[in-house]
């Protein structure tokens, strides 16, 4: 793939991941949720950033933790990472985190078993007692593609099959 592609995660994938991090939904609520996802896209012609929706209402107290199934998965050039950081606005604003401070989405997640369905966890680190209310549908982080190097003597032959920690188990 020369270069990359956003597509919605399977129904059924969305809801198995939703049902992860929000264990109290109906089914109402994630089909909904579903149909209204959005594929990430740049605000203008000169923005480094996919901005990333939320598909769900993020309304967080300071100190507060929520981890969010985007419903997107992506494609890339093997030779690509996407790094996904925080909104600037949301950051200067509130001091919104990510719980991992930047997102490394590995090429090779898109043909994990869980279809490569992107999960952002994020905290409210404010210092100023500011809770973050950011309706479903708006922008809650931004994805940014890069290309990464190997040593000369690579020898990896390991492929890639889960989420987070799939590869130390
Ligand atoms: O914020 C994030 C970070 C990672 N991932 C997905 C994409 C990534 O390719 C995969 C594994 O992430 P990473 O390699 O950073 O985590 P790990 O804990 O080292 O897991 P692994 O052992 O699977 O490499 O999890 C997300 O959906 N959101």
């Amino acid at each position: 793939m020369e270069k990359a592609k956003f597509y919605k995660v399977s129904y059924q994938q969305f809801e198995e991941g939703y049902l992860d991090c929000q264990p109290q939904a109906n089914q109402a609520e994630i089909q909904a949720a579903y149909d209204a996802l959005k594929l990430p896209k740049r605000a203008t012609k000169g923005s480094a950033g996919y901005d990333f929706y939320t598909p769900i209402d993020v309304v967080l107290k300071p100190g507060e933790t929520l981890k969010i199934p985007t419903g997107i998965r992506c494609e890339m050039n093997e030779s690509w990472v996407l790094m996904i950081y925080p909104r600037s606005g949301l950051g200067f604003k509130y001091r919104l985190q990510l719980n991992n401070t930047v997102g490394v989405i590995d090429s090779d997640y898109f043909n994990s078993d869980n279809e490569g369905h992107i999960f952002i966890k994020m905290t409210n680190d404010s210092n100023e007692g500011k809770i973050v209310d950011v309706k479903a549908g708006q922008g809650i982080a931004q994805g940014i593609f890069m290309q990464y190097g190997i040593v000369e003597d690579d020898d990896v032959s390991e492929t890639r099959n889960g989420g987070f920690g799939s590869t130390t188990k």
